[in-house]
């Protein structure tokens, strides 16, 4: 049971703006020439099989790593040309859910949301904070859990507590990498409705890296493919797959698809 996308998205304004970008290791030519365009409200899944430069593409996008060539635009500023300060003031608008960021085991839930909060927003006050938790534990369903350890949760919910902890900064810019990755298919669905409901409410626009095509298909209202350094096709989930393409046809065939 999928959620029906909203479609709050300004088309004539992009978040992220990607021009002939090249990106090379040695003789690694990683990335050759990516175009893309991520619109405010819009989420945006890349695909693409491992190695194809998914990662280095994000890391880009938040000034981890330098483009060799080509501009990339993060919320009308140009990434490599800002300075330390200008950076991590950008970063604090951008979320970053990846793949292995994990909870702080020695702290309860509730600790581990405080603290990104209290270390960023030192003007805020206990009410604030307390309300600020509560909040966000509610957008991920999971108020129950506050006391908890995260040894003491599911990995569905470890992952849902990583979407509050990055949300609670109200970024305007979510990543999300490989958000579905070792779940099982009915907590898959449950972090498919969560970003979804992320985008909705929190009115954020997102880059969805994944390998999984039931994710792909959930969240995504434009997926983007990446193949040989370069975007080869972009459009509505139908659209990217609706091919005779054989590069595109092998990558939906060796992923089961519900
Ligand atoms: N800092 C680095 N130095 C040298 N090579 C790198 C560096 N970062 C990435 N690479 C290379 O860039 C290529 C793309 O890596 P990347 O991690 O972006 O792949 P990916 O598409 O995210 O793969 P996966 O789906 O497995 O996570 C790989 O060949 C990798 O070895």
């Amino acid at each position: 049971m999928l959620k029906i996308k909203p479609t709050n998205i300004n088309y004539n304004e992009a978040v992220i703006s990607i021009r002939d970008l090249y990106k090379s290791f040695g003789h690694n030519h990683v990335l050759r020439g990516i175009n893309l365009d991520v619109y405010k409200g819009e989420n945006v899944v890349v695909l693409g099989r491992s190695g194809t430069g998914k990662s280095v593409l994000i890391k880009i996008i938040v000034g981890l790593l330098k483009p060799g060539k080509g501009s990339v635009n993060v919320l009308g500023m140009e990434v490599d040309k800002l300075n330390g300060a200008e950076l991590r003031e950008l970063r604090l608008k951008i979320g970053f859910s990846f793949q292995h960021s994990a909870l702080y085991d020695s702290m309860t839930v509730r600790e581990n949301l405080e603290f990104p909060l209290v270390r960023h927003r030192k003007s805020l006050t206990r009410s604030e904070v307390n309300n600020a938790i509560d909040e966000v534990l509610d957008a991920v369903g999971l108020l129950q859990t506050k006391k908890q350890m995260p040894s003491e949760l599911s990995g569905g919910q470890r992952k849902r507590i990583g979407i509050a902890r990055t949300l609670i900064l109200q970024p305007q810019i979510m990543l999300y990498d490989e958000p579905t990755a070792g779940l099982d298919p009915i907590s898959s669905i449950e972090i498919n409705n969560l970003i979804n409901e992320v985008q909705e409410q929190y009115h954020t626009s997102s880059i969805i890296i994944t390998h999984d095509l039931t994710c792909a298909k959930a969240t995504g209202d434009r997926v983007a493919m990446l193949l040989d350094g370069k975007f080869i096709r972009q459009g509505t989930f139908d659209e990217v797959f609706g091919t005779d393409d054989e590069r595109i046809r092998i990558f939906f065939d060796y992923n089961f698809i519900k």
